[in-house]
């Protein structure tokens, strides 16, 4: 590698697209050669440090700067792309902007939050290609004038008012169209604001998160921009769930203005460093991050003590490997003397989607060999040991549970397709192509997304993965594609089951079974969200029918089959079979061409002579040829992948999905139909478009739950 800066596109498995691979060697002379708009991009290398990255922004021409990746594309079709240039003097005008309305918050340390102290590498946030900004001083913060001069939407949120939630939130409530409480909400809100412990369950999509949010965002609305310490800590088991509860947060603060700051692993240390020193007003944060920040610093160990509020969202999850241990630590910190006055007793929210449910099943089970183990105490690691942990302020915490017998959401339908193993690919595509619609793929393997990716992606279907081994960068941006793209497929491990909330999902399907019951109802749950109706299905292989049985058993359900048509399977497996063959072939082609690649590395590096053979087939990245068999598998998979776009240019014919669409054999208006592009299926037109929620309803005979 040269010794300066090195830049060099590479492509993305993830997205289809590229990012940029940015590096310097330490010590590398500063290149002052200003970057080709192609070699360039903001997706800074894993490994480039914050310092490589700050010179790399002073090299950048940022107006004549615009992304010219695949996403970014998209957004110049919208007329959404501009030059980054013009992206940082906004923001930058914004900035200066919040820093005087900040300097005359009292006790406010202006130095902490001037433009000179925030380096530019933090400006990533706000380029076209990044995911929502995670820091304090992003685009989204209003400042005070412009957002009193809103004009408030005609919406009566006076049921709310008995619960005397503040005037600004009450003003924020109208702006988000929430004009009445949910249940959660209702029955949460009398109790917190009147200083209670509360350890609330309530179905997915309920509402959670304002119900131990609003209580937060009260106090700080109450002290006028008075700071003394952060008022909340909310704690939750994934990046992406404390990302979106800080947006939550931060739209529901729009008005009070409190300042809601995410410190989430996956982001740069420095700068969520500097998220703490900006006196927050709530902290989301995963248990992780926060703990690498606090264990190192007394100043923010300080901050965290005296908090006024504490909430532990999906409070189940956190008791999985891997949060526990720093929760642990932070509990144990947090819950030791005070070195900084607290004004009032500390309230703590415990909350979760199952807890109660959790709780009851482990109150009834712990055996007395286990009690005798455990010295009387909770087992390490159970829902009461982190209860007890959490040290509630208040001698009897009131419990809230909301949930249903089988912890659901009422407006959930279920359904299940029965089908072999390796025909499940098949089926799903099917279904994505009968039923199109924001559609979110539950799979037990990161190596099944992997697998799957490729596949539905030769099948033109608009699909993106989610997963823990992603880059956090990719993963948020995956999200908010899915989120923002219609039609769009995530294909997603058990890291977006629990509080993800993406509107709008249409279908939940379980590719595989979840493990547990648990799971099956938060990844269900992404779906049916906000009293929407959501159709959730489970693909049954043989081989886990035994699984589901136990499941509907726990959950005290049946659920019905998904009508599914067979002939039209038949018709499209071929796509499908295809698709998986070119990318056997691909993937395999890849492998051979990376060992070889690699071992021709290795021995100029090492300056061993390869076999005469070995050099022979040695691959025309460096300027060899390819051997004739890899030639010829490159042409069979550029026909092969001709054909497939052949078969995927072709309109299906299928013979409908009921006898409501056939009269004795003959389709009823087919020529209509044919025609009539807007209601029918686009890849099967001789089918009207139709919703598989209403297929299920109409299945299950319109039997739904009270
Ligand atoms: N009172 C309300 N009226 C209408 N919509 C609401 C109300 N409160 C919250 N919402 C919306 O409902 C959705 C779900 O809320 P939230 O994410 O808090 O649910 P949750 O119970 O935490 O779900 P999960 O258990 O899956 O995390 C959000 O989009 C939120 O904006």
């Amino acid at each position: 590698m040269a010794t300066g800066r090195h830049c060099s596109w590479e492509s993305d498995e993830e997205t289809g697209g590229r990012i940029l691979k940015l590096s310097q060697a330490r010590g590398g002379k500063k290149d002052k050669r200003r970057p080709k708009a192609s070699e360039t991009n903001f997706a800074e290398s894993e490994d480039a440090s914050d310092e490589d990255i700050v010179n790399f922004y002073d090299t950048v021409n940022w107006d004549e700067f615009v992304l010219v990746d695949e996403y970014s594309e998209e957004k110049a079709a919208n007329g959404e792309l501009v030059s980054i240039g013009e992206r940082l003097r906004s923001k930058e005008a914004h900035m200066d902007e919040d820093s005087a309305s900040e300097s005359s918050k009292p006790g406010s340390d202006n130095e902490s939050k001037s433009m000179d102290s925030v380096p530019e590498e933090d400006m990533d946030v706000s380029h076209p290609l990044s995911p929502k900004p995670v820091d304090d001083v992003d685009e989204e913060d209003v400042d005070e004038h412009h957002v009193e001069a809103v004009e408030d939407p005609d919406i009566d949120v006076s049921a709310w008012e008995i619960y005397g939630v503040h005037a600004e939130l009450l003003r924020a409530l109208k702006h988000l169209g929430f004009s009445v409480p949910t249940e959660i909400q209702s029955k949460t809100l009398p109790q917190a604001l009147s200083g209670r412990d509360i350890i609330g369950a309530a179905e997915t999509g309920s509402g959670k998160t304002l119900a131990f949010g609003i209580p937060m965002l009260q106090h700080v609305a109450k002290q006028h921009g008075k700071w003394v310490a952060p008022a909340g800590l909310v704690l939750t088991p994934t990046r992406e769930l404390a990302i979106q509860v800080k947006d939550h947060l931060k739209a529901m603060s729009r008005f009070a203005r409190a300042r809601v700051v995410a410190i989430v692993g996956g982001m740069s240390q420095p700068k969520q460093e500097r998220l703490l020193n900006s006196q927050p007003d709530i902290i989301v944060a995963t248990p992780g991050r926060l703990w690498d920040l606090v264990s190192t610093n007394d100043a923010y160990l300080n901050q965290l003590r005296a908090i006024r509020f504490l909430a532990i969202d999906e409070a189940d999850r956190m008791l999985e490997p891997g949060h526990f241990k720093e929760l642990k630590f932070i509990f144990k910190a947090i819950n030791e003397a005070t070195l900084q006055p607290r004004e009032g007793k500390r309230q703590t929210f415990v909350f979760s989607a199952t807890l109660l449910k959790d709780m009851q099943i482990n109150a009834r089970r712990p055996s007395q060999k286990m009690l005798k183990q455990n010295q009387g105490k909770p087992k390490p690691g159970s829902m009461e040991d982190l209860i007890e942990r959490v040290n509630f302020q208040d001698s009897k915490p009131a419990y809230v549970d909301v949930t249903q017998p089988d912890a659901t959401a009422r407006t959930l339908v279920e359904a299940r397709i029965d089908c072999l193993a390796n025909e499940k690919d098949a089926y799903l595509y099917y279904f994505l192509v009968r039923y199109p619609g924001r559609t979110l793929v539950f799979v037990n393997s990161i190596d099944s997304i992997r697998r799957m990716l490729p596949m539905l992606r030769l099948l033109k279907v608009n699909v993106f993965g989610l997963h823990a081994q992603m880059e956090q960068r990719q993963r948020l941006k995956n999200v908010d594609r899915f989120r923002d793209t219609e039609n769009a497929v995530l294909v997603a491990s058990d890291v977006a089951a629990r509080g993800l909330d993406i509107p709008n999902v249409d279908y939940v399907i379980h590719y595989q079974l979840p493990r547990s019951g648990d799971l099956y109802v938060h990844r269900s749950g992404r779906t049916a969200r906000a009293c929407q109706e959501g159709l959730a299905i489970m693909m049954v292989s043989p081989e886990e029918r035994k699984l589901y049985y136990k499941m509907c058993e726990m959950l005290d359900k049946d659920i019905s089959q998904f009508p599914v048509d067979l002939d039209l399977i038949g018709k499209l497996r071929p796509r499908v079979d295809l698709a998986r063959d070119i990318d056997l072939k691909e993937h395999r082609m890849n492998k051979t061409s990376h060992e070889r690649n690699w071992f021709k590395k290795n021995a100029e590096e090492l300056d061993i002579e390869l076999d005469s053979d070995f050099l022979s087939s040695s691959d025309d990245e460096h300027g060899g040829k390819a051997p004739q068999s890899e030639k010829n598998q490159k042409l069979l998979v550029q026909s092969l992948k001709a054909r497939l776009g052949q078969m995927l240019g072709q309109k299906v014919m299928g013979r409908g999905i009921s006898a409501r669409y056939l009269s004795s054999g003959i389709i009823s208006g087919l020529a209509e139909r044919l025609t009539d592009t807007a209601n029918t299926n686009p890849v099967i037109p001789t089918l009207l478009k139709e919703s598989a929620l209403e297929t299920a309803k109409a299945k299950a005979g319109g039997k739904r739950r009270k």
